[in-house]
């Protein structure tokens, strides 16, 4: 006899587990010969694991680096480094405080310096220094239109990198003659190394004419003096920059299909760019569930049905949630009344949109218990609110802070 509920907390634990930073820091590591002279400079949600996993392997070759990640994400000291937290998804002051400490560390460097930049999913909030005339203020109202319009995040990066100082490759010119290696923890569908935290080592590919498309896609209203800042152009070239990936959402997904497999699952990685709005990626997945439960395909049970990706969500309403969340409420709705089915999607940062929650679980009873508790799905959803809903019925996911960032993963378990 399985339990689902069980599994799927193995699934979650076990795969994320598999995607932490270290050992994948630490294998590229292995196979490039850096000299003395390493200044470690390292963002993201990911960078205090990713520095010291960097600082554990290559010990007295590092001579001073700097750490800025979000909020309760570091853990504790590292030796040589400055660790500072900041802001996300909104920057803050102490982005802007942080963001200074690493242009000193880089902007005298000589030619036989090497700058290692260790770039993890948060950056854009974590570093940032506006290009003149715009200020912290600016950043964060237009910061937070774009994150509520159902923008993507390429898109969403296309117009912060061209308000900015150190993204869209402005970075890796503050740093020229030294050079910069750059080992990327991919957080982008598609692993866009010049949308990942915003590209600040890397050629932008976006152009001032992309960022005016998307403010008319999403009617964005933008203010004449920023309107007048988004005419900056970004580097398209850089000479002085190499740069790896060493982890995506691929990883996630493999490492969940293989686990699901080893506790007896038939199982199937059925994509690993899912990118649509939360809510219908929600009811295409109760609708693969329906078909598991009416005719086994496209698997026989017990099945287990794995996607990654990163959702939107349009956010109109006033409640609390994130797109992990709003994913497994709105596929709550079309698994009602079946049993032995189970639906979970988390971030693999451990928190979901603004919410101390990784994401969310549902199965075929969810949304009578919440009848029960006179909670109704649609307007929780309508209002953006699926955070309490599913804390009603016990169907959060909480981890805390993983130290890893690879996207979302979303997975269907059938019995
Ligand atoms: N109440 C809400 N319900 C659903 N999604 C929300 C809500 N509030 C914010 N969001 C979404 O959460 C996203 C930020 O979530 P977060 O998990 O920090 O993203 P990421 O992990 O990509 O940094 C925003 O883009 C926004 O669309
Ligand atoms: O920093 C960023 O630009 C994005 C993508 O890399 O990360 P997050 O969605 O975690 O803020
Ligand atoms: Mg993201």
């Amino acid at each position: 006899m399985k339990n689902l509920r069980e599994d799927a907390f193995k699934i979650i634990k076990s795969s994320i587990d598999f995607v932490l930073p270290e050992k994948a820091v630490q294998q590229e590591l292995e196979m490039i010969d850096l000299q003395d002279n390493i200044h470690i400079v390292a963002i993201g949600k990911a960078a205090w694991r990713m520095a010291k996993a960097a600082k554990d392997f290559l010990k007295d070759k590092v001579k001073d680096g700097i750490v800025i990640t979000k909020y309760g994400h570091s853990q504790g000291t590292i030796e040589s480094l400055q660790i500072y937290e900041a802001g996300h998804p909104i920057p803050d002051e102490n982005t802007i405080k942080s963001t200074k400490k690493a242009i000193e560390l880089v902007q005298n460097l000589g030619e036989g310096d090497v700058v290692l930049f260790l770039v993890s999913g948060g950056g854009s909030a974590l570093f940032e220094l506006p290009v003149e005339d715009v200020t912290l203020e600016d950043i964060k109202n237009v910061t937070d239109m774009l994150l509520k319009s159902g923008a993507n995040i390429v898109e969403i990066n296309t117009v912060r990198k061209h308000l900015s100082r150190v993204k869209g490759g402005n970075f890796a010119k503050l740093v020229e003659p030294a050079k910069i290696y750059s080992l990327v923890l991919s957080d982008v569908l598609g692993d866009r190394l010049d949308s990942i935290a915003s590209g600040p080592a890397y050629p932008d590919s976006t152009t001032t004419e992309d960022v005016e498309k998307i403010i008319k896609k999403y009617d964005l209203q933008l203010s004449e003096k920023i309107l007048r800042a988004l005419k900056n152009e970004t580097p398209k070239h850089l000479d002085n920059v190499e740069t790896r990936i060493i982890g995506s959402v691929t990883k996630v997904c493999e490492s969940a299909a293989k686990i699901a497999q080893h506790l007896g699952y038939n199982t199937m990685i059925l994509t690993t760019t899912l990118d649509c709005e939360s809510k219908e990626a929600g009811s295409f997945l109760a609708a693969i569930v329906r078909e598991e439960k009416e005719r086994e395909e496209p698997l026989n049970i017990p099945c287990a049905i794995i996607l990654g990706g990163e959702t939107v969500v349009h956010v109109r309403g006033n409640g609390k949630g994130g797109r992990n969340q709003e994913l497994v409420l709105s596929a709550a709705r079309g698994i009602k009344g079946y049993q032995e089915v189970l639906i979970a999607s988390v971030g693999t940062d451990g928190t979901d949109g603004p919410t101390d929650a990784a994401g969310g679980i549902v199965d075929g009873e969810t949304v009578n218990r919440l009848q029960e508790k006179g909670i109704d799905v649609e307007n929780a959803l309508n209002n953006n609110d699926s955070y309490h809903a599913l804390q009603s019925v016990d169907g959060l996911v909480i981890t805390g802070p993983t130290g890893t960032n690879v996207n979302d993963l979303t997975f269907i378990l059938c019995n």
